[in-house]
């Protein structure tokens, strides 16, 4: 039987009254890159944070390696969250440090390493992903493709087992977005990463995707291989896939408030 990596189990979370995750499951298998694809405000972003621990489920559980973080305890948390890396949306740079200083922080952070062995582990990553030249400027005098690059070099400098990602090409242009995929596809076949990865963007999903799970109104609709979900004939499936805005699929309510008032 294959290794399941990560585990979303029967997952509900409510914010008020507001229910956003009606009973999520995903099972990711240890090398396989999923992206969790969906309309806006559904619960992507939100089913990261569970796979975090940076949530807790009302019902339900998350495992990382078949251990569960939802509830744990704090250093139960710390030491299941040292085997994920996390590139987050802004890729979250700090901009008075440099390029290295940013890749080297988390090494710096949690003692993980210092002097000579740091200075390898952080030029390794910078080798990695081509940002030598870059290593002493500051995110500011950078561009976004080179931040999101800068803000992956950090998140493997913890060794991690798996990376999730959250709109890793959003703001990014085919090309510079292709880059980012191609370092996505790379790090599972050269470091067998498990990856996760949440997007809007189709092309991507396509390209990076062993599977895909299609989210919708906080549950998974569908989940399958690409070609298997541009095959699927679900109604809102294809309107999602094909961008049409007629169709069943229920729009975020402040989609439509930003409508109503333009
Ligand atoms: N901490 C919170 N408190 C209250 N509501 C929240 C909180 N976090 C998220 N939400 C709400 O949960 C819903 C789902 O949010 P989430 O960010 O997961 O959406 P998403 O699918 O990632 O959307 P997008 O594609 O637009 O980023 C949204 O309506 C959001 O406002």
């Amino acid at each position: 039987m294959d290794t399941l990596a990560i585990e979303m189990r029967n997952v509900h979370k409510a914010f008020g009254s507001r229910k956003i995750l009606k009973g999520m499951n995903i099972k990711v298998k240890k090398g396989e890159t999923m992206v969790i694809l969906g309309p806006s405000g559904t619960g992507k972003s939100v089913s990261l944070k569970h796979l975090t621990g940076l949530l807790d489920p009302d019902e339900g559980e998350c495992f990382i390696f078949g251990e569960s973080i939802s509830h744990a305890e704090p250093r139960k948390k710390e030491s299941l969250r040292s085997k994920l890396g996390v590139l987050f949306q802004s890729g979250a740079l700090i901009n008075w440090l440099t390029v290295y200083e940013n890749v080297a922080l988390p090494l710096r952070e949690h003692k993980i390493a210092e002097g000579k062995e740091l200075d390898d582990i952080v030029m390794e990553k910078l080798r990695w992903l081509d940002l030598v030249p870059a290593k002493d400027t500051l995110p500011g005098d950078i561009s976004g493709g080179m931040k999101k690059r800068v803000g992956l070099a950090r998140a493997l400098t913890s060794r991690p087992e798996i990376v999730m990602y959250d709109e890793p090409t959003s703001g990014l242009d085919p090309v510079m977005s292709n880059v980012i995929n191609d370092l996505v596809i790379r790090m599972q076949k050269e470091l067998g990463l498990t990856s996760i990865v949440v997007t809007h963007d189709m092309s991507s999903a396509y390209r990076i995707a062993d599977r895909i799970s299609f989210l919708y109104e906080g549950q998974v609709l569908y989940c399958g291989t690409p070609k298997e979900i541009q095959e699927s004939p679900h109604p809102v499936i294809q309107q999602f896939i094909n961008g049409r805005t007629e169709g069943p699929m229920i729009l975020d309510h402040s989609e439509l408030k930003a409508v109503k008032s333009n």
